[in-house]
């Protein structure tokens, strides 16, 4: 099990009628990473991304998830197997509770029916659930909104959102999770507690972590490897210090691009 990548993508392409958003992309992350897909706007990352969880399927090429084949599977189906996602923009229930909003991501997991009558109370499903709410509660814990699980999401500050949806993704337990800008519009302080999140997410929960990221900053200090990418195609991966002494990285990231590189992942 171990010489077999957690994910292996191999060869994908995708176009958009003309626009070709990924060309003959392979890459593969290891059981344990934390694996970085940068580059500028529009050079594929989301696709990617999306091609990974199932949101898109590829022209050309394959990928593989625990070395099975998962390259037109359904977004639930490759849920199920143990790849979860957060989303650039929030996509939480704004009038629900953090409580709430972490239980739906965990709703699928839930064999019995809620609503099965008058012996509910007595029943598998009530145990079931309370099963739920504890693993929910654990998560709750190591993410530190113990003190927000009341709230109501929309209530909350855009960082505490943030980590609240990390919250509902995590609660799956996948064993590859897939983060879109994790940190976009956040703060300082917020994007350090984020980053110790994720890099913990490995040592606490096991869980492999595949991420878009603009700051480059926070995606050399955690990354075990870095993939970039420019108009849809790779332009180097490696170590993050490999990267950073890439010629093409240097030109695009130091030079016309945004020097600070602080994406505001406010895309519409
Ligand atoms: N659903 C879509 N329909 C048409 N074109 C799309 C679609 N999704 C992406 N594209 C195009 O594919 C290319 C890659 O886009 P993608 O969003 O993957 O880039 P990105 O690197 O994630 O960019 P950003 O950093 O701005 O989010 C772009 O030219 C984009 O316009």
């Amino acid at each position: 099990m171990s010489d077999v990548p957690l994910l292996k993508v191999e060869a994908v392409s995708l176009a958009f009628g003309g626009v070709k958003a990924l060309t003959d992309i392979s890459f593969s992350v290891n059981s344990g990473e934390v694996f970085s897909i940068i580059g500028p706007n529009g050079a594929g990352k989301t696709s990617m991304l999306n091609c990974i969880s199932g949101r898109y399927s590829p022209n050309q090429g394959r990928i593989l998830f625990s070395g099975q084949e998962v390259t037109h599977l359904k977004p639930n189906a490759r849920a199920e197997l143990g790849i979860g996602r957060t989303f650039q923009n929030l996509a939480l229930f704004g009038h629900m509770s953090v409580l709430d909003n972490i239980m739906v991501g965990r709703h699928h997991m839930l064999n019995n029916n809620f609503f099965t009558g008058p012996l509910y109370w007595f029943s598998p499903a009530k145990r079931e659930e309370l099963a739920h709410r504890r693993a929910v509660e654990e998560i709750i814990d190591f993410l530190e909104i113990s003190h927000i699980r009341k709230a109501i999401a929309g209530t909350l500050s855009y960082g505490l959102r943030k980590r609240v949806e990390l919250a509902r993704a995590i609660a799956l337990k996948p064993d590859l999770i897939l983060l879109d800008e994790p940190m976009a519009g956040m703060n300082l302080e917020e994007k350090e507690d984020m980053a110790r999140y994720i890099m913990d997410l490995n040592a606490e929960f096991g869980m492999t972590v595949t991420m878009i990221e603009h700051d480059m900053g926070v995606v050399m200090d955690i990354s075990d490897r870095v993939m970039v990418l420019d108009f849809g195609k790779k332009v180097v991966e490696g170590s993050p210090e490999a990267v950073m002494a890439n010629e093409h990285v240097q030109k695009a990231y130091l030079g016309e691009e945004d020097p600070e590189l602080e994406g505001t992942g406010e895309v519409a």
